[in-house]
């Protein structure tokens, strides 16, 4: 059996096979089965169209020739209710005309009766490849999702499984929710993974930062305006809130909307409607609202500076996304991610990260979290020229960290104090370092230092760290 005969066993295919001849609808089903095919059998040809009106396949094998709905008629049905399902059509004699006819309708192939069954099972197979290969692409990206994160939002740390979890209840849910975090934390991604798990996905994502807009364009951009409504209001235009209608409006740094703004805000979600600038009437909307800030928003409203009224009503729900430096675990996972992203769109094969390298991402702070990350990881490719990331293409803040000095330590500023002490007081130093840069995590402080877990343990069980 070929190696895509063997496919079937792992992706099951529906086929349907329309017949009027009873013993060899179910031969052909028995032969099929056998390959892990699902195999639904109709004796007649109206029975056939009405399984296809009613049933998903993916594969149709039909004789030519039957009473009352013959196999061209179910060939023009499947290609009606059934646009990504093969055609099979089985024929006595290959030169007749309505062999033609069907393959100029749309079949796959044909077969002659009698049928050879290695030859119909080849048909079945290639006839599914591409349904296969769709099934196969999206079970993957399915698994990796689950193992390690939710459309698109990457993380294996216990603060990002949290984060996941939470996305997974109320993401098809309409709950208003507010995303805390720094900058390049992930809020947009999360709005997005948001809405694309909700019933609202086939209708607009809209994103809308609000620091971006000078205050006299907010208004306009959030609700819309008359053609007039102010000066150099030529036109009318809709605003944000109806574009989104049906869908997900994303009001990134919210906490920058001034007061006038916050009052008119809040009156649409107690309303649900606005009413453009310039405009008397009121338009229903129907629009779930994701808003994100970096701002401590509680103490902004605790000071004053945000309405508390509007803070309630965008706080139903909280989602915190815990900056990149207390999550060090999810940086290798990360880095993958962004690899992989990167040879992809820029067509290039690497071999990977050096030791050195992996070391200095895994130590550095990122204070610009997971975009910064992002971005020296693209910088890196662009950089490489000998298909091995390394310190040479690493950006000069982290390369110091990564620079291995003769005897192997990490370089950097601050370690010429440690020249002359005993190599032992050295390692306890950069063993109770590393421990504090990665939270006390010791499977991450092992990879950190490039020594097994075991022998980690060891030494600091020895040094007396804690
Ligand atoms: N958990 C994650 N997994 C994969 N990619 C991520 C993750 N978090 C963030 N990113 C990527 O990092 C970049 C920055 O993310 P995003 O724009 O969502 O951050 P943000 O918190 O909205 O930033 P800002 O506050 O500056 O608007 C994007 O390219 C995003 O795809």
């Amino acid at each position: 059996m070929s190696d895509q005969q063997k496919d079937m066993f792992q992706i099951a295919i529906s086929v349907l096979i329309v017949d009027d001849d009873e013993a060899h609808a179910q031969a052909v089903a028995e032969s099929l089965r056998r390959v892990n095919c699902e195999c639904t059998i109709a004796n007649s040809g109206p029975k056939g169209a009405e399984l296809i009106e009613s049933q998903q396949f993916d594969v149709i094998i039909t004789d030519l020739k039957m009473d009352e709905v013959d196999g061209l008629a179910i060939l023009r049905k499947a290609k009606e209710e059934l646009p990504d399902a093969e055609v099979i059509v089985l024929t006595a004699h290959s030169s007749i005309p309505s062999v033609v006819t069907a393959m100029q309708g749309g079949a796959y192939t044909y077969l002659t009766k009698p049928l050879d069954i290695q030859e119909l099972r080849q048909s079945v197979d290639k006839a599914s490849s591409r349904i296969r290969l769709i099934r196969r692409n999206i079970s993957l990206a399915k698994g990796l999702d689950e193992r390690f994160g939710f459309e698109g939002v990457i993380g294996n740390s216990p603060s990002m499984h949290r984060v996941i979890e939470q996305l997974k209840n109320l993401a098809p849910t309409d709950t208003t929710v507010l995303i805390l975090g720094e900058s390049g934390t992930g809020k947009e991604l999360v709005a997005r993974a948001i809405h694309q798990n909700s019933p609202r996905k086939s209708k607009p994502f809209v994103p809308l930062n609000i620091s971006a807009l000078p205050e006299s364009i907010l208004e306009s951009e959030l609700f819309g305006h008359e053609a007039g409504a102010f000066t150099g209001a030529a036109t009318k235009r809709v605003g944000k809130f109806e574009y989104a209608n049906g869908g997900t409006l994303f009001l990134d740094e919210v906490g920058e909307m001034p007061a006038e703004t916050q009052i008119k805000l809040l009156r649409v979600l107690e309303e649900r409607k606005i009413t453009r600038l310039g405009s008397n009437d009121e338009k229903s909307i129907n629009v779930r609202l994701v808003a994100a800030t970096n701002a401590n928003l509680k103490s902004e409203m605790e000071e004053g500076a945000f309405r508390g009224d509007l803070y309630y009503r965008l706080s139903v729900v909280t989602i915190y996304l815990p900056p990149l430096r207390d999550r060090r675990e999810d940086i290798p996972l990360l880095i993958d991610h962004f690899l992989k992203e990167f040879c992809k769109r820029q067509g290039r094969e690497v071999e990977g990260l050096s030791r050195a390298a992996r070391q200095a991402l895994l130590s550095f702070d990122w204070p610009g979290n997971i975009r910064q990350l992002r971005n020296v990881i693209e910088g890196m490719l662009a950089l490489d020229m000998d298909g091995k990331l390394d310190v040479d293409d690493l950006p000069t803040e982290l390369a110091e960290l990564g620079g291995e000095s003769p005897d192997g330590l990490i370089g950097g500023s601050g370690t010429d104090m440690l020249i002359g002490r005993p190599l032992d007081e050295v390692e306890k130093y950069y063993i109770a370092r590393a421990l504090e840069l990665t939270g006390g995590k010791r499977e991450e402080t092992a990879v950190m230092l490039g020594m097994g877990e075991r022998t980690l343990y060891r030494k600091i069980k020895e040094y007396g760290l804690k």
